[in-house]
């Protein structure tokens, strides 16, 4: 007998109190029955109706929405982006949070997930327990950063305006204006223009630099449109084959300036969207490793070479530097980011099968700068076995830095220090910056 399908209990309401913040922009409530809730668009504390958006009976946990505040937080004010709120933009989830509760959010999630991935205390991870704004970020209540360098649109088919994702959707919110996107990325008018036929528009502004481009997405078989904005752009598309992306009209790539260089990054690849992240991280992780001339450094998922420059330029001309990326497009742009000096090699590929492959047997300082997936076991287990005197992990996800942490002990290293900036306003995105030593050394 084929099992009967699960009542959806999509749409259904419940007045539930929420508790603690959970990892990924909301907090956790229990139904009268016991089933777990996670609430969008509460506060912890709060009394609220929370309606089902996801989930079926019986299910182990259940997505809603807050849709009616009994309770209010402390914390709580209304959003100041009129697109927020429950079935609405998916881009920002803590609207609804003063500033300073926005980083105690990210503060506790972080702290939760130290706790029960890592077992670590912030006391024990070296960390004060605080998430620091980005400089010029503290804002009063209702005032948001206009932080956003890279915005990615999505246009919605049957109007061809840019918009912006639902939560967990497809569907496109309209907006006229996204508030935490950066001036540059404003200025260039996007959600004016008619995109009949992409799938999606992407806005980048550069930091220090007039730089702006826009990368194109078509559906199948649409022609491009002609990109006249109100300021000059180049344009580049992604091709629907083969997912490269090729240049349309002007420059391939942008011009980034972090840590008193300038950094070509061509064809989307990553760069940090905050504009001050690149230099917040790269001072982070310089304070916390103390390179000294001479030594030797690895930087891993290096990107365009943002540290691998750093770390090249505080060793000297004695020290050497090896980084690896996986994205080819990267690699070029960081070879030729990097051509001032000698004694810095990157090599591309995956950071799993390049790095057992160089043969490497022992390094002074290593930085590594994961995807959200982390580095993972064997990559980790591999760096503890090279005696780095310092290593210094840069995480988008405090889960999968927690879980590494845990793979660090394992091979002797603790946490020195670790610290929480907030690069991502309005979001619960938060970043992290662990420096780590042989545990057989004194802090
Ligand atoms: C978070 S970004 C960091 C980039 C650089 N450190 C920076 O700050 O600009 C992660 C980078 O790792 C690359 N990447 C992803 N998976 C990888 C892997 N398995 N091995 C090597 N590089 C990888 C991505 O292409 C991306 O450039």
């Amino acid at each position: 007998m084929p099992a009967e399908p699960k009542k959806s209990l999509v749409g259904e309401e419940y007045e539930v109190e929420i508790g603690s913040v959970a990892h990924g922009g909301h907090c956790i409530a229990r139904t009268s029955e016991g089933q777990v809730l996670f609430v969008r668009h509460a506060l912890p504390g709060e009394r609220v109706v929370a309606k089902v958006t996801e989930g079926e009976e019986g299910a182990r946990f259940l997505r809603a929405d807050a849709v009616r505040i009994l309770e209010a937080s402390k914390d709580r004010i209304e959003a100041p982006c009129p697109f927020a709120g429950p079935g609405r933009c998916g881009g920002c989830d803590w609207q609804h949070a003063k500033p300073g509760a926005q980083r105690r959010l990210k503060a506790d999630v972080i702290a939760e997930q130290l706790q029960r991935l890592a077992g670590l205390t912030p006391e024990e991870a070296g960390w004060d327990g605080t998430v620091v704004p980005a400089e010029g970020d503290k804002l009063p209540a209702g005032q948001v950063p206009q932080w956003r360098t890279r915005v990615q649109y999505a246009v919605d088919p049957s109007t061809g305006k840019a918009g912006l994702r639902r939560h967990r959707s497809h569907e496109v919110e309209p907006i006229d204006h996204c508030m935490i996107a950066a001036e540059g990325v404003s200025e260039l008018g996007i959600e004016k223009r008619d995109w009949t036929g992409m799938e999606s528009v992407e806005a980048i502004a550069a930091t220090g630099s007039q730089d702006r481009q826009v990368i194109l997405t078509p559906r199948p078989g649409a022609r491009l449109p002609l990109v006249e904005l109100d300021k000059p752009v180049s344009v580049l598309r992604v091709d629907e084959k083969s997912g490269g992306v090729h240049r349309v009209h002007g420059r391939p790539f942008v011009r980034e300036r972090a840590d008193g260089r300038t950094h070509r990054v061509g064809g989307g690849g990553f760069w940090q969207v905050h504009p001050k992240a690149a230099d917040t991280l790269v001072t982070a992780v310089m304070q916390g490793l103390l390179p000294r001339k001479g030594e030797t450094a690895l930087d891993l998922y290096c990107g365009v070479g943002l540290f691998a420059g750093a770390l090249a330029d505080r060793l000297g001309e004695k020290g050497a530097v090896l980084g690896i990326e996986s994205g080819k497009r990267a690699v070029e742009d960081a070879r030729h980011n990097l051509a001032d000096f000698p004694r810095v090699r990157i090599e591309q590929g995956k950071v799993e099968s390049v790095l057992p492959r160089t043969g490497i047997t022992e390094v002074d300082l290593v930085v590594l700068d994961p995807p959200r997936a982390g580095a993972g076991r064997a990559t980790v287990t591999h760096l503890t076995s090279l005696g780095a005197r310092r290593i210094a992990y840069v995480a988008c996800d405090p889960a999968a830095l927690a879980r590494d942490l845990g793979y660090f002990r394992e091979g002797g290293y603790r946490v020195r220090t670790l610290r929480a900036f907030d690069l991502f306003p309005m979001t619960h995105h938060v970043e992290c910056v662990a420096i780590l030593e042989p545990a057989d050394k004194g802090r």
